[in-house]
């Protein structure tokens, strides 16, 4: 379709609404050209019905209240009165545009040059001067509409001359014409000013996610169709390169043009994070409400059920989240004529917004509540919610009570309670508020509180007071503190480990043990983050740990959050005295942590004042190891010595990467990357952490080989993934879980691409651990993987600079790889599980012993 063809359907489409709204700019340049001469007539009863001054106590009918909107709109030929709202009623003042409450942006000449070009351009009709037959391009009739007013096109036919203002307002009520008589036809009549609009109103966004091209193309067409009714152009937006989080904050009206596909494809990414959002019990309900939103599906039939699903479902997860349908989903059928029911879809839309009359549309764009940010309760606390139809929004008491819902806290749309259901609903319900009692009183009653907030975030910025809040939520601590954590302060935690148990009872350490030399009943596990940028699939805790990208949440003070550790941990150890089989002398020296494993979960480095923390165990002769995902490359360039800084390779190419630590950062594969070659340059001993998945990250051999390459790391830990029982987002099963000669394998090949350089040096067969060290830490036959770790606090002290090879010790043959211990300290019990029939047999002894006593 030609351009001149296109414009001419659409003028066919949109000439009623665009010939009113002409009008009533033509009526305003009325009433700006006689402003001078009424004004100075005290006496004059000129705008009576444009006035909501003068008429207070009447609400304002449909015809004024556009009326008095055009007024405000062309503030430009008003002058001063643009920023004086006072003269509106409330609810008129809430219809304008964000934008145009407050004073304009642009220069007042240019304002003014406006709105003299809308004073002869704006109207439609040509009083009947044109010549023309019917000229659909202006609107005007040439003055051939015989009956007095043409309802059809709005215009006068060039008979309503008005001589004053009030003529003009009369003939506006009754026939909604402004025709003045006078004026030369316009090229094509405009809503609002063009020249206004950028200023005026916040671009409409349109999302799309394409491979073969057509919903960009639909994206186009909207963004043409929108310039054409005299909006400003759309923003168009791949959905690939919008950060998701975003949406949490975006308040425009977003039209979403997305294609389906079952293989991976450009929206995956958006509809996980819909779906990873819609059921994450810690965001908010009602987290999106404050976008306007309608989506467009582009699918094809023959792929039949799947038929648009992803949009589909997109659709449906936006509503469920708050954000306001503005327009029905819609959807084109590859199979069919997808560009015609696009076309009706896109037009019918950009109608319904343009048009007063459908004011929940309407009002998505020309009309927002908020102002600099603040939302809508804050804006006007005093008035009601109410619903599309106007009607005071009836919450149940669980919601002003801000209680969780029967679903868990969301009463999503087409979810009704049967009846037959309604008891256990009641006993859910009760459960809930009783829960929540009890959850609200640990977290008061929490004995270790943070003595000292740190205001600023790891950038230096001070942390505005109404965004520092806790990051541990009453529910937080209830999940957690159920998982066996003792929570310090607002973000910190720590945990016995099932190693330092296992030591305490002559059991055997950890393959740190083998690898590095320590004892478990020695080490401390905890962490001074629980929140983390990744959601990673093995990692068991994502449903519970806070995410985010940034620190935004109260800071506790480092030294407070070390005591806090150590007095749980203490306490937490003496709960296992006279547990049987611990060992007296193992109990005594636990009470000396020597070593802090900061890898509990969520990312430690994310912590403000991380180096603080380590250097404070440092001063205590307590080495640290941290692990990091590998997401804050500043901050690992910017990390003080630690005793050994580990970072966690999860995949090594992107694809893999962000399936399996489904990271929060758009960038998270240049931060990772970033963070290798800030690993390269650190002095102290690396370590890459490879926890291998099958299926997932288990084949790109050569891949890996290149990124150790990238970051020379001192050592790589390689593991299997150990089974949780994941379940639920993570998807992953025991068949992920590799066989100890499986990942034998993957390190041999490992091995061999790397070449010289690197060796396989310990293992850990417990748990299916294999250490590859770099061969600076052979001499002869001998490894030296293990740590002098009073040299290493010396070192610290010293304040000198050193490297990796200057605190290094002795490996003990018996963590050799391929040693018959298989890294078991042979000074240790080794414990091997019982079958069940040995448990059978156990019980029946001592049943047996009992009856003998
Ligand atoms: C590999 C492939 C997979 C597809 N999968 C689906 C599907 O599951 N459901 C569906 O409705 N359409 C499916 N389609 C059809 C596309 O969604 C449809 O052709 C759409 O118009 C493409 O939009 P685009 O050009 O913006 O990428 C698939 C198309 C391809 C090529
Ligand atoms: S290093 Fe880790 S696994 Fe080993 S004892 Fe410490 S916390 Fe437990």
């Amino acid at each position: 379709m030609s351009a001149s063809s296109s414009n001419l359907q659409l003028w066919k489409e949109y000439r009623i609404p665009l010939v009113c709204m002409a009008i009533g700019i033509a009526t305003l340049s009325i009433l700006i050209s006689n402003k001078a001469s009424t004004a100075s007539k005290p006496d004059s009863n000129h705008d009576q019905d444009t006035h909501p001054d003068d008429k207070k106590d009447k609400p304002l009918n449909k015809v004024e209240e556009i009326e008095a909107v055009n007024r405000v709109v062309d503030h430009a030929t008003e002058e001063q009165k643009p920023y004086q709202h006072q003269g509106l009623k409330k609810e008129v003042y809430r219809k304008l545009p964000k934008v145009i409450r407050k004073k304009p942006k642009k220069k007042q000449a240019e304002l003014d040059a406006a709105a003299a070009a809308s004073a002869t351009k704006a109207s439609g009709c040509c009083g009947g001067k044109n010549k023309a037959e019917d000229d659909k391009s202006t609107g005007c009739c040439g003055g051939k509409s015989k009956p007095e007013t043409d309802k059809s096109t709005g215009c006068c036919g060039g008979k309503n001359k008005p001589t004053s203002e009030d003529s003009v307002v009369n003939t506006l009520k009754t026939t909604g014409c402004g025709c003045s008589s006078g004026n030369t036809p316009s090229v094509k009549p405009a809503l609002i000013d063009p020249l206004l609009l950028p200023e005026l109103i916040e671009p409409i966004k349109v999302f799309y996610s394409t491979i073969t091209g057509t919903a960009k193309l639909f994206a186009q067409q909207l963004a043409e169709s929108a310039v054409s009714l005299g909006l400003p152009h759309p923003k168009l937006i791949d959905i690939v390169d919008y950060d998701t989080e975003d949406f949490l904050t975006e308040s425009s009206l977003s039209i979403f043009i997305l294609s389906t596909y079952n293989v991976e494809g450009p929206n995956d990414w958006f509809l996980k994070w819909l779906e990873d959002t819609r059921f994450d019990w810690r965001v908010q309900k009602g987290a999106l409400n404050r976008l306007k939103f309608s989506v467009f599906g582009l699918g094809d039939s023959a792929y039949g059920d799947d038929f648009c699903n992803g949009p589909r479902l997109a659709d449906k997860w936006l509503g469920q989240m708050g954000a306001q349908r503005v327009w029905p989903f819609g959807e084109g059928d590859k199979n069919g004529d997808q560009g015609g029911a696009y076309k009706q879809w896109n037009d019918a839309m950009l109608d319904s917004l343009l048009d007063p009359n459908q004011s929940h549309v309407h009002d998505a764009y020309f009309s927002s509540d908020e102002e600099d940010g603040a939302s809508a309760s804050e804006h006007d606390d005093d008035e009601e919610e109410l619903d599309e139809d106007g009607e005071p929004v009836k919450k149940t008491k669980e919601e002003k009570l801000g209680l969780p819902t029967i679903d868990g806290g969301d009463a999503s749309e087409g979810e009704m309670v049967d009846l037959e259901d309604m008891g256990n609903v009641a006993r859910k319900i009760k459960q809930a508020k009783e829960d929540k009692a009890l959850d609200e009183e640990a977290y008061a009653n929490q004995n270790v509180r943070a003595k000292r907030s740190v205001g600023e975030t790891k950038d230096g910025k001070a942390i505005k007071p109404r965004e520092v809040r806790e990051m541990v939520s009453p529910l937080l601590y209830k999940s957690l503190t159920k998982q066996g954590y003792k929570i310090i302060g607002t973000h910190s935690g720590v945990k016995i480990c099932r190693w330092t148990k296992a030591a305490l009872r002559g059991r055997g350490f950890c393959y740190k043990h083998s690898f590095y030399g320590i004892q478990s009943h020695l080490c401390m596990e905890t962490t001074p983050s629980l929140a983390c940028a990744n959601k990673c699939v093995f990692c068991w805790r994502h449903h519970t740990n806070p995410v985010g990208t940034e620190w935004r949440w109260k800071v506790d003070d480092p030294e407070f959050i070390l005591e806090g550790a150590l007095d749980n941990h203490y306490g937490m150890l003496k709960q296992l005295k006279g547990v049987p089989g611990v060992r007296a002398d193992r109990f005594v020296e636990a009470n000396q942590v020597k070593h802090c494993a900061l890898s509990l979960v969520g990312e430690p480095i994310f912590y403000p004042h991380i180096n603080e923390f380590v250097n404070l165990l440092h001063k205590k002769r307590i080495s640290s190891f941290l692990v990091t995902n590998a997401q804050f490359p500043d901050a690992i360039a910017s990390m003080d010595p630690v005793t050994q800084l580990y970072v966690s390779v999860d995949a090594s190419t992107k694809e893999s990467l962000k399936k399996i630590d489904r990271p929060l950062f758009r960038d998270f594969w240049e931060r990772f990357l970033d963070s290798l070659d800030a690993l390269g340059k650190k002095g102290q001993r690396t370590v890459y952490r490879l926890t291998l998945v099958k299926d997932f990250n288990t084949d790109e051999i050569a891949n890996y080989v290149e990124l150790i390459r990238r970051g020379r790391p001192d050592f790589i830990e390689i593991k299997g993934v150990t089974y949780c029982g994941y379940g639920g987002a993570s998807g992953l099963t025991m068949a992920n879980v590799p066989y100890h000669a499986e990942v034998v394998r993957f390190v041999e090949l490992i091995q061999e691409q790397l070449g010289a350089g690197y060796e396989i040096a310990a293992e850990h067969a417990h748990s299916c651990s294999i250490l590859v060290a770099s061969t600076k830490f052979k001499k002869g036959d001998k490894w030296y993987t293990h740590i002098d770790y009073d040299k290493f606090f010396d070192l610290v002290e010293s304040g000198q600079k050193f490297t990796s090879l200057d605190y290094m010790a002795e490996t003990p043959t018996w963590a050799y790889f391929g040693a018959p211990e298989g890294g078991f300290d042979p000074e240790e019990t080794r414990y091997f599980r019982k079958t069940k029939e040995q448990r059978k047999a156990e019980r029946e002894r001592r049943e047996g012993e009992q009856d003998e006593e």
